[in-house]
């Protein structure tokens, strides 16, 4: 056996930096953990003379990432550049396609490619690990492949998104602006290259797309994830939610239905309430949290950071580490040709409590139009504020409401009829309230 594990590292910025800090400091450790030496030897990035404040002098330089793939001295390409196409995935197929194992943080790019890249990788028994793409330095991946691996997963939901978890949760203890506190996120280095990925709910969609994929045995689908983003959770919904007892977090949910045609897969990110009792209400900052719900293990909660350069470093190392000891196994838990293709279920028979928020004229009338149209649609209203005029002082009033729980399709149905309104000056939200 090898004595040394070689690392042709490509990208060098929040992850890229913190992977070379861990195997330096943590060397030792982790020479006896892996059974040998784990040593980068060559490095790709788009800047060579940026101060990164680490040393890259022993590292041969790459211009081009895609060269990893077939140098002599690297036997594992950890891809760490980013985005779903694009010189991170010319990457990571040329190194299977030369029997290297690939490790990468890019959920994007597992999202969109996942089964081809793990077909070859299958193809050339070679490794595959994306611990680092979903929930950041949580071994929810590992979890979920292994310590869940003799139950039937009933429901995988949680905070797989670390910059929006920061803005609504730094939102609610400060009062402070959106734009404000993403713009903290970004420096810290939790939010993508592109912040929208993070603040449409994409991100979070990529990552519960995998899971969704390992945990039930899924084939990976990316475009059927149903997703809604945090833009237009404002600092009233934060306040009126807090006065009802609730937090808002952005959710990832994702199970399967069994049915008389074949299992459905509901996938979908949305901003949820979380009652204060919930544990997933007390995930703060950077930090993801996701629940798994087996059929024989019962509720298991992983929690950790989700993002950051040292907890993201962790999960890039911890798959350098099982490389070095042998351990492949197939990407996605079972090899991709058993994976089940499953179609997307249908949500609108299933029943929530939900708060909605109207955004209305202050005139009389407007709060009897809007309960009428929920009366017409079925819907039950369990509780109503209608609070002052609104933050803009354009003379507009908020009302919010939380309703019985009821299906989905009625609280739709509601919204439908009040379309093109004149009471209302901006499109209702509608947040669904996680179940305890
Ligand atoms: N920052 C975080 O907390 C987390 C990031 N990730 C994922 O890790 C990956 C890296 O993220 P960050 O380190 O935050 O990104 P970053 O933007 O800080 O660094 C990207 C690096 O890739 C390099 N790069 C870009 N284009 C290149 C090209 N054509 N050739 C060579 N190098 C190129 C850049 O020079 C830079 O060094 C992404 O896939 C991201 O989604 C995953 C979990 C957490
Ligand atoms: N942008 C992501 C980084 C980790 O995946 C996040 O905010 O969670
Ligand atoms: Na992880």
């Amino acid at each position: 056996m090898a004595d040394t594990l070689r690392i042709g590292l490509a990208g060098l910025g929040t992850v890229g930096v913190g992977v070379i800090r861990l195997l330096e400091t943590n060397r030792d450790l982790l020479t006896a953990r892996a059974g040998m030496q784990l040593k980068v030897t060559a490095v790709s990035a788009q800047s060579r003379t940026k101060d990164r404040g680490v040393d890259l002098s022993p590292f041969a330089w790459v211009d081009d990432p895609v060269a990893l793939a077939t140098r002599d001295d690297v036997d594992v390409v950890v891809e760490l550049i980013g985005g779903s196409d694009g010189p991170a995935l010319e990457l990571a197929k040329a190194a299977l396609a030369n029997g290297k194992a690939v490790i990468t943080a890019n959920k994007a790019m597992i999202a969109h490619h996942g089964l081809s890249l793990a077909t070859s990788a299958e193809a050339q028994d070679v490794a595959l690990k994306f611990e680092a793409a979903v929930a950041g330095g949580i071994p929810v991946i590992k979890g979920l492949r292994e310590g869940t691996s003799a139950n039937q997963l009933t429901s995988i939901y949680g905070i797989l998104n670390g910059t929006c978890n920061y803005i609504l949760s730094t939102m609610e203890d400060t009062g402070a602006d959106f734009a404000d506190v993403l713009a903290e996120a970004q420096d810290k280095g939790y939010a993508e290259a592109d912040p929208t990925f993070d603040i449409e709910g994409v991100d979070a969609a990529h990552k519960l797309a995998i899971l969704a994929a390992i945990g039930f045995g899924a084939e990976l689908d990316f475009d059927a994830v149903r997703v809604t983003g945090i833009t237009r959770v404002g600092a009233a919904d934060i306040a009126q939610a807090d006065t009802l007892g609730f937090v808002i977090r952005l959710i990832a949910q994702a199970d399967v239905e069994h049915t008389p045609g074949g299992d459905r897969l509901l996938q979908r990110v949305r901003p949820c309430l979380v009652s204060k009792a919930h544990p997933l209400s007390g995930v703060d900052g950077p930090t993801n949290a996701v629940v798994a719900e087996g059929n024989f293990s019962g509720r298991l909660l992983f929690q950790g950071a989700g993002a950051g350069e040292g907890p993201t470093a962790s999960a890039v190392v911890a798959d350098v580490i099982d490389i070095a000891r042998d351990e492949v196994g197939a990407p996605f838990s079972i090899p991709v040709a058993n994976l089940s293709p499953m179609l997307p279920a249908e949500s609108g028979e299933r029943t929530e409590r939900t708060y909605l928020r109207f955004t209305v004229t202050d005139r009389p009338g407007v709060l009897a139009e809007i309960t009428a149209a929920m009366r017409d649609a079925g819907v039950s209203i369990e509780s109503l504020i209608q609070k002052g005029r609104a933050d803009d002082g354009g003379g507009d009033v908020l009302v919010a409401m939380v309703t019985h729980e009821g299906p989905e399709r009625c609280v739709r149905g509601a919204i439908d009829l009040l379309e093109g309104s004149d009471s209302l000056t901006a499109p209702p939200l509608v947040l669904p309230i996680l179940p305890d």
